[in-house]
C-alpha cells in the first residue's frame, strides 16, 4: 500500500487516501532522433514569444513548469527580465483573478477553515516533508492592490516561491506555495460556479486567530526548518499576525518588512542622487506617503532606519515623515483612527482638515512621494509640478500594484519633471527616452529583498527574523549596484543579476542574524532558543569564515537548474 496524495481541495474533503498506485501509462511516445536540449530551450522559447497575450503566456510558462521545471528554471535565469513580468507582477494579478478559470491542477496546498483541527494531518501529508525550507502563506484577503480573491489568491504564493528559486537557488521542493481558504467576501466569486474556495464569507477574526494559531504551530511540529512568508493579508491581519507570531516562529511579512526593505534601499540610493543635485544633507528629507495601509504604514516604519543611519534619534526621525489616507494628512487632531496610522500621526498640525494631495505637498514640502495607495493616476501633473517645483532631483515612487494601478506612469512623471524624476515603481515600467537620453525606471518591488532575506534566514537557521536582519538585506541591497548601474542613476541593480545580489543579501542577513543571536533577547522564548542551538554548530562554522568566503559559501548552497 502506498499513500497517494490526492491533493489539496480547500472543501476539507478527503485529501489522504491509502490506494495502490495506479499501474503507470506507457508511454505515448519517445523523442526524435535529433532532439536536442538547447534547441528544446529555443524551441520553447519561441513558442512563448509567439502569445500575444500575457495571461497566455503565464498559462504556457505554468504548463512548462510542471513538464520540466529544469527547462522552466534555466530559461528563467537566462531571461531574468522577461520572465519575471510573466511569471510574478504584473501578470501574476491577472492569473489571481482568473484562477478558478485558469486552473489545471493543483500546486501548492490549500488549507481551509474546515480543516481546523487537522491542519497537522494535512501538512504531515506534504510529500517532501523533511527538505521543506520556505512557505509562502497568504489568506488572499488583499492580493496586490486586488483586494479579497480568497483561493484565487494561491498564484501570489507560487509566484513567489518561483522566484525564490530562481533568484536564490532554492531548491523547488523546498519550498510550499500554501493558500488558507477562510471563506471570501468577494461576492462575484462567491457567485461563480467554477470558484475553487469555500462558499462562504470570512470568517470572524476570533475563528481566524484561533485557525492561525493551530496553523502555526502545525508548520513549526510538520517543517522544524521552515520559515513562513506571510503574504497579501489584509492590513489589519498583516501587523497583527506579524506581531502575533515572530517572537515564536521564523516568519516575516513580505507586505510589511519585504516592501519596506526594498523601499529603504531605492530611497537610499536616490536620496544621495537628490542630495547631490540639491546640496542640502541628507537629513532634511521629508517624505510624503499616499496610503497608509500595510504596506505605507511597513515602508513608514522602515525608512525610519534612513534618518538614524544618519544619526538622528527615532524620535527625529518620525518628524521626517507624513501619512496621507483616503481623508487627506493623518494628524492627531483629525480625529479617530485605525491602530497602525497612530504612531506617524502629527502631531504639529491643528488646522483644517488638508485632503488635496498638492496642498499637502505645499505645506509640507516633501522630497520624496510615494504611493501605496493602490488609486491609479493618484500622482498627476498638478501633484508631480508640485514636487518639481522644489526639488532639483524630486524623488517619486508609484509602489502600487499591479502596473495599472500604479499612481502615475514613468514617461508622465519623466515629462512633467523635465527628465528630473528618480524613479521607482512597485511593478515594471519600460526604458523612456527623455531629450536623447535613456531613463531607467526602478522597480521598487519586494521581489529584490524576500530571496536573499528568505536564503540567509534559512541557511544560518535563524530562530526568528528580528528587524536589524531585515534592515541588513535592505543596506546590502543598496550597496550591490555596480559601477555602471550607477553611473546610469540606476536606484536597483539589473535583474539579471538577481542571484549574485541575492548571495550578497543573505551574507548580509546572515552576518546580521550572527551578531543578533549574540544578544540574550534573541532567545525570545525557549522554543525559539531550542532552534537557535541547532543553528549554533553550523554557525559556529560559519562565523568564522570572512565575507567573502561566507559568501562563497552561500553561493554554492544555491540550486542550479
Ligand atoms: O507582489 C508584488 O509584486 C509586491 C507585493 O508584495 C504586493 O504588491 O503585495
Ligand atoms: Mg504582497
Amino acid at each position: 500500500m502506498t499513500v497517494i496524495l490526492t491533493p489539496y481541495w480547500s472543501d476539507g474533503t478527503q485529501r489522504l487516501k491509502a490506494e495502490p498506485q495506479p499501474p503507470q501509462p506507457p508511454p505515448r511516445g519517445h523523442f526524435p532522433a535529433a532532439y536536442d536540449d538547447a534547441l528544446h530551450a529555443a524551441r520553447c522559447l519561441a513558442q512563448l514569444r509567439s502569445k500575444d497575450k500575457p495571461i497566455e503566456k503565464y498559462i504556457y510558462l505554468s504548463q512548462l513548469k510542471h513538464a520540466n521545471e529544469n527547462l522552466f528554471y534555466r530559461l528563467c535565469l537566462a531571461h531574468m527580465a522577461e520572465f519575471t513580468p510573466i511569471i510574478y507582477t504584473p501578470t501574476v494579478g491577472d492569473a489571481c483573478l482568473q484562477h478558478s478559470h485558469i486552473f489545471r491542477r493543483p500546486e501548492g496546498l490549500y488549507i481551509s477553515i474546515k480543516d481546523k483541527g487537522k491542519v497537522g494531518e494535512i501538512l504531515n501529508s506534504w510529500p517532501h516533508k523533511s527538505e521543506a525550507r520556505i512557505s509562502v502563506v497568504t489568506d488572499g484577503s488583499r492580493i496586490l492592490g486586488l483586494g479579497d480573491l480568497g483561493v484565487n489568491g494561491m498564484p501570489i504564493s507560487i509566484g513567489k516561491l518561483s522566484l525564490y528559486i530562481a533568484g536564490a537557488g532554492i531548491r523547488p521542493s523546498s519550498t510550499i506555495p500554501i493558500c488558507l481558504d477562510l471563506g471570501t467576501n468577494n461576492q462575484e466569486y462567491l457567485d461563480d460556479p467554477l470558484y475553487l474556495g469555500l462558499r462562504q464569507s470570512r470568517v470572524s477574526d476570533e475563528v481566524m486567530t484561533e485557525f492561525m494559531k493551530e496553523f502555526m504551530f502545525a508548520m513549526s511540529r510538520a517543517f522544524p526548518k521552515l520559515l513562513v512568508q506571510f503574504e497579501d493579508f489584509s492590513t489589519e491581519h498583516a501587523f497583527y499576525y506579524l506581531d502575533s507570531f515572530r517572537h515564536r516562529y521564523p516568519v516575516f511579512n513580505d507586505d510589511v518588512q519585504g516592501t519596506g526593505a526594498v523601499v529603504l534601499s531605492g530611497f537610499l540610493n536616490a536620496a544621495k542622487l537628490s542630495s547631490g543635485a540639491s546640496g542640502q544633507p541628507l537629513t532634511s528629507h521629508r517624505i510624503l506617503f499616499l496610503g497608509a495601509g500595510s504596506a505605507g504604514v511597513g515602508v513608514a516604519m522602515q525608512l525610519l532606519s534612513f534618518f538614524k543611519l544618519q544619526g538622528l534619534t527615532q524620535e527625529e526621525a518620525r518628524h521626517h515623515i507624513y501619512l496621507v489616507d483616503s481623508k487627506g494628512l493623518i494628524f492627531d487632531s483629525r480625529g479617530p483612527m485605525a491602530d497602525h496610522k497612530k504612531y506617524f500621526s502629527r502631531k504639529d498640525y491643528n488646522g483644517p482638515p488638508l485632503t488635496n494631495l498638492t496642498e499637502i505637498i505645499e505645506y509640507v514640502k516633501p522630497t520624496a512621494l510615494f504611493g501605496l495607495s493602490t488609486i491609479k493616476g493618484a500622482f498627476n501633473q498638478d501633484v508631480i509640478e508640485a514636487m518639481a517645483a522644489h526639488n532639483a532631483r524630486p524623488i517619486i515612487f508609484p509602489l502600487s500594484n499591479p502596473v495599472r494601478l500604479s499612481e502615475c506612469e514613468f514617461d508622465d512623471a519623466l515629462r512633467w519633471t523635465n527628465g528630473r524624476v528618480l524613479f521607482a515603481s512597485g511593478s515594471p515600467f519600460p526604458d523612456a527616452l527623455w531629450e536623447g537620453k535613456v531613463h531607467y525606471a526602478g522597480q521598487g518591488n519586494n521581489m529584490y529583498i524576500f530571496p536573499g532575506l528568505g536564503l540567509g534566514s534559512i541557511l544560518c537557521r535563524a530562530s526568528a527574523v528580528t528587524d536589524a536582519m531585515v534592515e541588513a538585506s535592505s543596506l546590502g541591497l543598496a550597496d550591490s549596484l555596480d559601477e555602471d548601474e550607477r553611473d546610469s542613476e540606476l536606484l536597483y541593480p539589473r535583474l539579471n543579476r538577481i542571484r549574485e545580489i541575492s548571495a550578497y543579501i543573505a551574507m548580509r542577513v546572515i552576518r546580521k542574524a550572527q551578531e543578533e543571536v549574540r544578544d540574550p533577547n534573541y532567545a525570545y522564548n525557549i522554543e525559539a532558543y531550542r532552534r537557535a542551538i541547532q543553528g549554533v554548530d553550523r554557525n559556529s562554522a560559519l562565523r568564522s569564515l570572512g565575507d567573502a568566503q561566507l559568501l562563497t559559501y552561500v553561493t554554492s548552497k544555491m540550486w542550479n537548474p
